[in-house]
């Protein structure tokens, strides 16, 4: 299982960890573990140019600190000093190990179109370094966490505005081998402000690979939130825990591969606020068939789905839980779906049902799967409101999600309900527009899961699924080729047999993505091929568990 956090959650665990430890472990620590991936990414370091977007907290100082190393190593490194502070120890450091230092001109000595002079910069001339000397504030020495103000020369940087980026940055920025950015962490809120917000798009726009330090900045730690320009890194290097923003979009598109530094953080963190399944996770929660097992213990879907016009969906969903395994599926729906079901899948029990008819006796049921392709109208209403008046869970999907954003009061049960809305299903649901779901996934599944009292499964770029104070879930499998038609209704029959088979409701979920994505990873697909991909992703981490079993119960 990986876990991920909140930055607040990060921010307690280190000041119960920076307590018991000298002033700048943590930092040294941080810096070591970039400076080694960094070093990584670069294949040959001696002679490499890097260039250090140094923000004025102490992300900015981690940057700094691995720009002395790899300068140490012979990289012709440039820090850009972005903000109107600096991290003096990290830029004493920096200059010790022979790197040079700009402001954001482009200026304080340097010839940009010739990067390669070598630790000669005069750093007397940076503004900004100047006055952090002066300052008397901070270490100076060592690996100090004290940041300084750094205004120079009477002109007092606004943070808001910001100086313009010169055209000297920008060749630093073109002729770069490596971009490390350091601008902001998990200390960063809001859309970044300028010259932030310039610097974060031309790392962005530039040839070199980007290394983003803790997380990429525009990013929101805490959500993967990115409300305006963003750094878009090949790797992130984060430390002592995954911040969650790292693992859901918008923000994990931006992260790249991510890199976790140990920076001993483990035993003071708490309970996480997220965490993603693993192939071990999900192996050991997939029921697997034993010598006593029948049809009825391994679990019997309802699928209530279709209509005369959407028949396809009906057909997909039932075919999602037989392929994942169900014990039986029984479909229950109007004539046409029906014909189309039976046709497909010999091996369901179909109750065709009348217009305007409830599921009535369809025999033994143990989850529900209501609402792919089942219309709105009121004959779909009858079928909706007979499913949610029975006893045991239901997943509720597509049609369905439009029936109970009319209707909140079918979702007033006892028995579990599990919603799978995407971000425009779950703006009708909560009345949000979906551009601000699409932007928020993570808290607008929780929000889903606390306001209407379900567990959401909400689908999209990262798939997150949220019940009560749980881990959000987030789902780690899976490709853009997903997003074609039919495939939600593949998803919907899958978590459909796995409520069936008795996993709770965020279990099922989080397992019905996993293997969902698995099943659609390589694309082109269609969601006939995702459906025919089930089993195989089923009998795929089946395996892996056989091969480290021990492992992986030692990793939960
Ligand atoms: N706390 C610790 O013990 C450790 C912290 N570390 C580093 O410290 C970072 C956190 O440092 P800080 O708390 O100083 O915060 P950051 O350095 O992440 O950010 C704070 C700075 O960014 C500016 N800022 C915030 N939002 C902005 C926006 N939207 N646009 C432009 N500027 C913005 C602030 O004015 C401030 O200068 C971590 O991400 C990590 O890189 C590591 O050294 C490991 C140890
Ligand atoms: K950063």
């Amino acid at each position: 299982m990986l876990t991920a956090y909140t930055s607040d959650q990060i921010r307690a665990a280190e000041a119960a960890l920076m307590a018991k430890l000298p002033e700048g472990t943590l930092m040294e620590r941080a810096a070591a573990g970039l400076a080694v991936v960094c070093a990584g990414a670069l294949g040959t370091v001696y002679g490499s140019r890097v260039v250090v977007l140094a923000g004025g907290g102490d992300n900015g100082g981690d940057a700094l600190y691995a720009g002395a190393r790899l300068a140490a190593r012979g990289a012709r490194v440039h820090a850009v000093l972005a903000g109107a502070r600096v991290h003096e120890g990290g830029l004493a450091a920096l200059r010790r190990a022979g790197g040079r230092v700009t402001d954001l001109g482009g200026a304080a000595g340097e010839t940009p179109a010739d990067p390669a002079g070598g630790g000669t910069a005069d750093l007397a001339r940076d503004s900004a370094t100047d006055s952090a000397r002066g300052s008397g504030k901070g270490s100076g020495q060592g690996l100090g966490k004290g940041s300084v103000q750094g205004p120079g020369k009477g002109s007092v940087r606004d943070p808001a505005k910001g100086p313009a980026v010169g055209a000297g940055v920008r060749r630093l920025l073109d002729g770069a081998d490596l971009v490390v950015d350091g601008l902001v962490g998990i200390g960063g809120t809001g859309a970044l402000r300028e010259p932030y917000a310039t610097l974060a798009r031309l790392a962005a726009e530039g040839p070199a690979t980007v290394v983003a330090v803790d997380v990429p900045s525009g990013v929101d730690a805490s959500t993967g939130r990115v409300d305006g320009p963003a750094v878009r890194a090949d790797v992130t290097v984060t430390f002592g825990a995954r911040k969650i923003g790292l693992l859901a979009d918008p923000g994990a598109a931006r992260a790249g591969r991510v890199e976790l530094v140990d920076i001993g953080l483990g035993p003071y963190l708490p309970d996480p606020g997220a965490s993603a399944l693993t192939d071990a996770d999900v192996a050991l929660m997939l029921p697997r068939p034993g010598v006593e097992s029948d049809k009825y213990r391994r679990g019997v879907v309802g699928v209530a789905a279709g209509s005369h016009r959407y028949t396809g969906a009906a057909v997909l969903a039932v075919g999602g839980a037989v392929r994942a395994g169900a014990g039986m599926v029984r479909y229950a729906g109007p004539a046409e779906p029906v014909a189309q079901v039976r046709a497909r899948w010999p091996e369901v029990v179909i109750t065709p049902l009348e217009p305007g008819e409830g599921i009535g006796e369809v025999g033994r049921v143990q989850a529900w799967v209501l609402g792919p392709g089942l219309g709105t109208g009121p004959e779909a209403l009858a079928v909706a409101r007979s499913v949610l008046a029975s006893d045991v869970p239901v997943l509720v999907d597509a049609d369905g999600l439009t029936l109970v954003a009319e209707n909140r009061s079918l979702l007033r049960r006892s028995a579990p309900v599990l919603i799978t809305p995407h971000a425009g299903e779950l703006s009708r649901l909560l009345d949000v527009p979906r551009s601000r779901i699409e932007a928020r996934r993570v808290e607008y599944a929780r929000r889903a899961a606390d306001e209407l009292g379900v567990t959401t499964l909400l689908k999209g770029s990262t798939t997150v699924v949220a019940e009560d104070e749980r881990p959000v879930r987030i789902n780690l499998t899976g490709s853009s080729w997903l997003a074609t038609a039919g495939t939600g209704d593949v998803l919907a029959g899958v978590a459909g047999a796995l409520l069936a088979a008795g996993l709770g409701p965020y279990d099922a979920a989080s397992c019905a993505a996993y293997l969902h994505g698995l099943a659609g990873r390589n694309g082109p697909v269609s969601a006939w091929d995702v459906l025919s991909g089930v089993p195989g992703a089923v009998r795929e981490v089946m395996d892996r568990l056989g091969e480290d079993d021990g492992a992986a119960k030692l990793e939960r």
